[in-house]
């Protein structure tokens, strides 16, 4: 006689990590009657291996340490709950897995002809149950691993959108404590929409682990692209380096000892998923920086990231934004490197994120403001304004008139200090096209600062908005002899304010 699982379950070891008295309640006895498939494969699973303990459950599956009868060699042994989703997805998993053969991806050793079960190596464990065991320094070479293993199914059009420590597993390699890191719980993974199978959730429906799913995944699970896998690479360092959980309002960066990892952080988790890295050989260029920079002075990584960017390394752009905000009170990095990205660029990735722009902008132009120029050309001083003036004109263009607002208060003042005509010329011309709806918020940064209104005070000039002309343009000769400049003595204020 065939004896159903709980029986070798009983009979198991009680040792780590569940004794058997306290299994979770396994479904020995679905609340309807087994289909004759279901019970073929229970015969099945329990010919072929023997349970010893339970690994752990999720929402899904069941794990089991097993032992293959034939073999004797441990496994883990995976079987879906008895719920239509859960062999959804233990379908998809063991297609996936089976399908990408690679030594970072968890292998499937064994499965049932209708998918409810499958066997696997055993792993010594999750990167999440690991953790405290491991070095800072492993982090790399998890990343690696696991990267490697996404980039072969990004190529076959599989994301998995579920990355997180839980779903990382080690192995041992025979060589110390090196462990060889396997990606599994592939049963959420998106499949091109050739081989689709019935979708896993409905749009809107949540998809991924709580602190490290990329936010579109929230919006639009079928549209994930590669970029959703980078994020939750990205929260993975920062939650291994911060030590901190990774679903607080404000997820943790890197900081400290660890914050050469910050720009790799940011620009893999930036929320607009086109301004995150997009690819896993992207993330890699990236990750093999990490430990280099570590020990590179901050200039040279800016200066290689602002070359490459110059040579069309457009990812460059988000990396350099993000040493800049890791570094603000960093002149040199600012004037000397940040400021030579391109304007070309600028405006597409101030439209999509408005407030970082606005702030790397205003830092920038208060370092103009207040920092020494040393021994660097005047004329240079145009490269610095010109970047904050793109980034002023583009929230302007894109109606965040608050964050443009922000910009101007230090703009105008750092134009006015560094003193080019050429470029107080191009600020006039942009403040000609201004209508008065733009206008009247950025004209309160110039209008209440008499030296402001000297400088920019140019005749002849014929902006568009009534505004900037009132504040602008100098007033007609009085017809006071005394000097009295009459009932428009104070209209900078009247029509400003
Ligand atoms: N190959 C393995 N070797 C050792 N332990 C494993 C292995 N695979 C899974 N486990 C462990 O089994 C437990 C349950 O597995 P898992 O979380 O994958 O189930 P799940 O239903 O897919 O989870 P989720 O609800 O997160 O999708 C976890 O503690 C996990 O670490």
């Amino acid at each position: 006689m065939v004896r159903p699982i709980v029986d070798d379950l009983r009979r198991g070891s009680s040792a780590w990590p569940v004794p058997i008295a306290d299994f979770p309640p396994v479904p020995l006895v679905p609340s309807r009657p087994l289909t004759r498939s279901e019970k073929g494969n229970r015969v099945a699973a329990n010919d072929r291996y023997r349970m010893i303990h339970s690994l752990g459950e999720g929402n899904y599956a069941q794990v089991f340490k097993a032992a293959h009868r034939a073999s004797t060699a441990e496994v883990a042994f995976k079987r879906a709950k008895q719920f239509r989703d859960a062999r959804d997805r233990i379908k998809r998993e063991i297609e996936a897995q089976k399908q990408l053969a690679h030594p970072n991806i968890m292998p499937i050793s064994d499965h049932d002809e209708t998918y409810n079960w499958y066997a696997m190596p055993l792993a010594l464990g999750s990167l999440a149950d690991l953790r405290s065991t491991l070095a800072d320094d492993d982090l790399e070479t998890i990343l690696l691993d696991v990267a490697s293993g996404l980039k072969v199914a990004h190529e076959q059009r599989l994301i998995h959108r579920d990355i997180s420590p839980g779903n990382i597993f080690a192995m041992p390699t025979g060589t110390g404590s090196r462990k060889r890191w396997l990606v599994g719980d592939w049963g959420m993974v998106k499949q091109p929409p050739d081989v689709a199978s019935r979708p896993l959730t409905k749009t809107g429906a949540r998809m991924g682990t709580p602190g490290f799913d990329a936010p579109e995944l929230d919006v639009d699970p079928s549209a994930a692209t590669p970029a959703a896998d980078v994020f939750s690479l990205g929260r993975i360092a920062a939650w291994f380096v911060s030590g901190k959980p990774a679903h607080s309002a404000f997820p943790p960066l890197p900081d400290g000892d660890f914050i050469h990892w910050r720009p790799f952080v940011r620009a893999c988790t930036d929320p607009e998923v086109g301004l995150r890295v997009q690819t896993m050989d992207a993330l890699h260029e990236l990750l093999i920086q990490v430990p280099e920079n570590r020990d590179v002075p901050l200039l040279l990584q800016a200066a290689r990231l602002i070359e490459e960017l110059l040579y069309g390394e457009s990812e460059n752009l988000g990396a350099l934004i993000s040493l800049a905000e890791t570094y603000p009170n960093d002149l040199a990095l600012y004037i000397d490197y940040v400021a030579r990205i391109p304007s070309s660029q600028l405006p597409a990735w101030t439209v999509k994120n408005p407030e970082r722009a606005a702030s790397v902008a205003s830092v920038m132009a208060r370092h103009l403001l207040a920092g020494p120029w040393d021994d660097r050309d005047p004329e240079y001083a145009s490269t610095p304004l010109t970047f904050v003036l793109t980034v002023m004109r583009s929230l302007v263009d894109m109606q965040a008139l608050g964050p443009a607002q922000d910009v101007a208060s230090y703009y105008f003042p750092a134009d006015a200090h560094r003193g080019d005509t050429g470029q107080r010329a191009r600020t006039l011309e942009w403040l000609a096209e201004l209508d008065d709806a733009a206008a009247r918020p950025i004209s309160r940064m110039i209008a209440p600062k008499p030296e402001l209104v000297e400088y920019y005070r140019e005749p002849g000039w014929h902006p568009a908005s009534v505004v900037l002309q009132a504040v602008l343009t100098p007033p007609p000769p009085s017809a006071d002899a005394a000097g009295n400049a009459g009932p428009l003595a104070n209209r900078t204020t009247a029509v400003v304010e």
